[in-house]
């Protein structure tokens, strides 16, 4: 295959997994976004520019997770890439459960979508499949790419994800601490075994926060509740944990956002708003920025850049 492009723009949003009691299936896209300009090249180099998020600290060269994910795609589509010029604007912070791998490898894979000829061939499922590889569990992928609340699972045939209705009241805040915990460490803590009524504590409560998202907001609190992965990963988060629980305590659906250490509330519209104001007035505001950033509901989007400058969707 050929590419069919050799410039486009990609913006991926952040994704909050779990939710609570969804470990490794359940995420939701936000409206905080990468932007990414890619160029394909004749020369045989790899440039990466970063601002924002991650500029001076992630690598500019091939082994930059964006480079690394788009190289990979490319090679599955079978097309030949010479050099790469990409440019990364960068929102979403990295290493606070708001999955930033995600969506450099996701927005990796979908650039790499955008150049080749036949989109086709990196279809939504190519790409959960892919991104899944690179991060090892498809919860934030699935989001990132699909954009709203979704589902995801392992089948034999390999990871997918299925849409999740949510209701329109629903409201996402997040209160975002500076310090950072790579996922890989909040994995590290998880036990090989859980008590079997925890477990099915967690299947009940994650079978619950499916309807409480789309159709019952009012029950977020209860459908929000965890037993399989927030409590072992307190003694890596104690402060993220003890504001997740005095917010549960106050009545509000609060859990850890990913893997940590954001705190993620989700509360209906008429709470939504009062709860980010009394959140800023609680925290400190030199170590948690309190957001609020609505829900994402279109996912990844990559444009193609034309020799005129107008763009095709993709
Ligand atoms: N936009 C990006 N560009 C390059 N590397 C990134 C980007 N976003 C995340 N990463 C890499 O992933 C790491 C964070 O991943 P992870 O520990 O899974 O946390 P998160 O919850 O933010 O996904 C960063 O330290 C960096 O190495
Ligand atoms: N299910 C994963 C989710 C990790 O999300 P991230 O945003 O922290 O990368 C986990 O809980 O480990």
């Amino acid at each position: 295959m050929r590419l069919g492009s050799d410039h486009v723009r990609v913006r991926v949003p952040a994704t909050s997994a779990n939710l609570g009691p969804g470990f490794d299936a359940l995420g939701l896209a936000l409206g905080i976004y990468d932007d990414l300009e890619v160029r394909a090249i004749a020369r045989p180099e790899v440039v990466v520019e970063v601002e924002g998020e991650g500029a001076g600290e992630v690598p500019t060269d091939e082994t930059h997770l964006v480079v690394r994910a788009l190289q990979a795609a490319v090679e599955v589509a079978g097309a030949p890439l010479t050099g790469l010029h990409v440019r990364c604007v960068n929102r979403i912070p990295h290493g606070r459960g708001l999955g930033s791998s995600a969506a450099a490898v996701v927005a990796g894979i979908t650039a790499a979508r955008a150049l080749v000829e036949d989109p086709d061939v990196l279809s939504d499922e190519v790409t959960l499949e892919l991104a899944t590889e690179f991060e090892g569990h498809p919860d934030n992928a699935a989001p990132a790419v699909l954009g709203g609340a979704t589902v995801a699972w392992r089948a034999a045939r390999g990871p997918r994800a299925i849409p999740l209705a949510v209701h329109a009241d629903v409201v996402p805040t997040v209160v975002v601490p500076t310090h950072r915990l790579a996922t890989s460490r909040a994995r590290g803590v998880l036990p090989a075994q859980v008590p079997h009524a925890d477990a099915a504590l967690n299947a009940g409560r994650a079978a619950l926060l499916t309807a409480a998202l789309s159709v019952r907001p009012d029950l977020l609190l209860e459908a929000t509740e965890d037993r399989l992965h927030q409590q072992y990963r307190a003694e890596v988060m104690s402060a993220s944990y003890e504001l997740v629980r005095g917010l549960r305590d106050a009545g509000h659906a609060a859990t850890i956002s990913g893997a940590g250490p954001t705190v993620l509330i989700l509360a209906t519209a008429s709470d939504g708003a009062r709860i980010a104001h009394d959140l800023r007035e609680l925290v400190d505001e030199r170590t948690w920025r309190v957001l609020t950033p609505g829900i994402d509901h279109g996912g990844v989007h990559a444009t193609r850049v034309t020799r005129r400058g107008s763009a095709v969707s993709q």
